[in-house]
């Protein structure tokens, strides 16, 4: 369905989470696929199933619990999508980005979201963590955008600007951290492009976006973004590549899921130390903002 959700749905639904939890997030967490233990990570945890929350999706893909977890991050307050949305399931993309309105009606400032994702750079390895510095939306380009439809002003602009998308300097505090973490070696940056899917892309496909300048692809992130940005919130983003894509056709690689979920077992705890480390750091620039 092509529902579109209010301002006032939003802030329906945010109320009913704030009447059920005093934790009040300034960063919120988006999990990929296989990377919900991040979720594991807040202390004093609040949780709710998503089939229980008023107009949330639920979560469809093994993999993704389907749990908004509420909680503490080293004293900082946050709320965690264990699971998240994708087109592919069939949701509206108005409803796969609803939760980025009800984290900024919740008060979250900074969202931090991964993804798994195919490499395509072919300096990428399998377990290497891309920070998202730029992204290509192809469904976004022939209308699949989240923001189709009636603009309303409480949210943000009619024509946001997506230029400065990827907070800049998010992005060199994750790799300061990463430096400080041991972690440089598996730390790279770049542009992020998502397609459709459930499919995975084809050898064609993967050339295609390749050549236009991607360095991974993936099923995700970049609808949240463009909602998530509309509506003044900083946002930081990275992919865990767990698998090359097919580049070429005498290739015997087959992508699967269960490749993308056992990458993120593996990877999954220095992710963990990478992205609680950024929020004690996020939170204190938040303190000057
Ligand atoms: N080649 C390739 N490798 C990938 N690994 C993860 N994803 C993101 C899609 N993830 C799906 C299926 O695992 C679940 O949301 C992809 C992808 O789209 N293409």
């Amino acid at each position: 369905t092509n529902q579109s959700y209010s301002y006032d749905d939003c802030k329906g639904t945010a109320d009913w989470l704030m009447a059920q939890t005093a934790v009040r997030p300034t960063i919120g967490i988006v999990c990929g696929s296989g990377l919900g233990g991040l979720a594991d990570m807040l202390k004093d945890q609040v949780v709710f199933n998503y089939k229980d929350i008023p107009d949330f999706p639920e979560s469809t893909v093994h993999g993704h619990a389907g749990r908004l977890v509420f909680g503490t991050l080293k004293g900082r307050p946050c709320v965690c999508m264990q699971g998240r949305f994708h087109q592919y399931e069939g949701y509206s993309i108005q409803k796969i980005t609803l939760p980025m309105r009800i984290f900024k009606l919740l008060g979250v400032q900074t969202v931090i979201l991964t993804n798994a994702a195919g490499g395509l750079n072919e300096d990428f390895k399998v377990g290497d963590v891309m920070i998202i510095k730029d992204h290509i939306n192809m469904p976004g380009m022939v209308g699949f955008n989240p923001l189709v439809g009636s603009n309303d002003n409480r949210f943000g602009v009619r024509f946001p600007c997506m230029s400065d998308a990827y907070d800049k300097e998010l992005r060199q505090l994750a790799m300061n951290i990463a430096q400080e973490l041991g972690y440089e070696d598996f730390m790279k940056e770049g542009v992020y492009c998502v397609v459709g899917g459930p499919s995975f892309e084809t050898i064609a496909e993967s050339r295609l976006v390749h050549r236009l300048g991607a360095d991974a692809v993936g099923m995700s992130t970049a609808p949240e973004v463009i909602v998530a940005r509309h509506c003044g919130m900083r946002v930081f983003a990275l992919s865990l590549i767990t698998n090359q894509s097919v580049m070429d056709y005498d290739s015997e690689e087959k992508a699967n899921h269960e490749e993308v979920l056992q990458t993120g077992k593996h990877r999954a705890e220095q992710l963990e130390r990478l992205v609680s480390t950024m929020v004690t750091r996020i939170e204190h620039n938040n303190n000057y903002a």
